[in-house]
């Protein structure tokens, strides 16, 4: 008898295990038939063979037109001076390091949008007409561009000739007594900014760019990515212990010796929204607790967004060639300078100059 009942209960189970494979296959069949579906439609658009691509498009899948013609790339040609990949296996962009014809016609056909924002409060205001201008000439060139201009004296905001595809909003935002203040703020600002566009546009990228500098040389597709950081141009051949990260525990953009990859700037850096929407509520958040505690990091919000990449590994690291210095020679290794700042006069611009000098 209880063989019996072991005997039948072994054919339930076996039984509900077939069919429950059966269901199984069969939902796996149609969902793999929908997708095949939607990616023979897309490749149809695309003048691309059914067999060619299989995955579904999105950001990170990269399809190149059939037919290109360009350079045949080497594992063992190529640029030896300098370093092309972090230790995580994120590219370093110099260049010579990439195809820009290849690139383009990988992401044009993408139809992303490139967002930039720019600040421009108080006198920085003057600053504007070059940036924008330049951005013209050199900033994603045949792309969609969206550049936001925050400042407090829209009246002020010059007009600039935008192409095709290309717009710009202009912002207004409180002024404020400190610098330090305004280039802080601009972390809450670039946050609710994403907020608005994030729900339907998350496949789209953001820069995030100093105003008192000028653009000299293309800034293209080949800086798309998750999470981009520019290094510094001031600190990239120092030994970490010389980077001026914020030394004291006691803020929450503190890094130890010992700790930190690169010394990155705060004057450029982006990637996909919501890659820099976490990037700047985590900073601003960081900042704002600081602050309540009586604490400011040494380079306001460039040394917390420091101590957020060496947590956040950036998936894409511009080299110096995307922000030098105007007053800085140079160097070999530097074959282009795609956007640099300008040699301002701090003291004149800046509404607090004298009294943070003397800090
Ligand atoms: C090239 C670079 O990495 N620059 C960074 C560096 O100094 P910088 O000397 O480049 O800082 P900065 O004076 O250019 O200020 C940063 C930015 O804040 C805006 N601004 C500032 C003051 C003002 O009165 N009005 C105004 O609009 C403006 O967009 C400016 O470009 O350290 C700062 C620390 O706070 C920022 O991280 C900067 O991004
Ligand atoms: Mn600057």
């Amino acid at each position: 008898m209880k063989h019996l009942i072991n005997t039948k209960a072994l054919t339930v189970v076996v039984l509900s295990a077939l069919m429950l494979g059966v269901l199984f296959c069969y939902i796996l069949l149609s969902y793999r038939g929908v997708e095949l579906f939607k990616q023979n439609n897309i490749n149809q658009q695309n003048g691309l063979a059914a067999d060619d691509v299989i995955p579904v498009s999105h950001e990170f899948h990269l399809v190149a037109p059939d037919h290109l013609r360009y350079e045949q790339p080497s594992i063992l040609r190529g640029r030896t001076d300098v370093v092309t990949v972090t230790p995580w296996l994120a590219p370093v962009v110099w260049e010579g390091t990439f195809n820009q014809v290849l690139l383009d016609s990988i992401y044009k056909p993408k139809n992303i949008t490139v967002s930039a924002t720019v600040f421009a409060v108080g006198k920085y205001i003057m600053f504007l007409k070059d940036f924008l201008e330049t951005a013209e000439q050199h900033f994603f060139v045949g792309f969609k561009v969206h550049i936001y201009v925050f400042t407090d004296r829209p009246n002020e905001a010059p007009q600039v000739r935008m192409a095709a595809g290309r717009q710009l909003t202009v912002r207004s935002v409180p002024s404020s007594k400190r610098w330090q203040e305004i280039s802080a703020r601009r972390m809450e600002l670039i946050q609710t900014l994403i907020e608005e566009q994030l729900p339907n546009r998350s496949d789209d990228y953001v820069f995030c760019l100093d105003v008192d500098s000028k653009f000299h040389g293309r800034w293209g597709a080949e800086s798309l990515d998750g999470l981009v950081a520019v290094i510094h141009p001031g600190y990239y051949k120092d030994g970490r212990s010389r980077f001026p990260y914020e030394r004291r525990p006691a803020s929450r953009a503190y890094l130890a010796p010992g700790e930190g990859d690169f010394y990155y700037c705060g004057g450029a850096f982006g990637g996909l929204l919501q890659e820099v929407h976490h990037l700047a509520k985590t900073c601003r958040s960081n900042f704002e607790a600081d602050a309540q505690e009586g604490i400011e990091a040494a380079w306001q919000e460039e040394s917390h967004l420091n101590r957020y990449m060496w947590i956040n590994k950036p998936t894409k690291v511009l080299s110096p060639e995307y922000l030098w210095q105007d007053f800085k020679p140079q160097n070999p290794e530097v074959h282009i300078i795609r956007f640099s700042g300008v040699v301002k006069n701090y003291a004149e611009i800046r509404p607090n100059a004298r009294e943070s000098a003397a800090d």
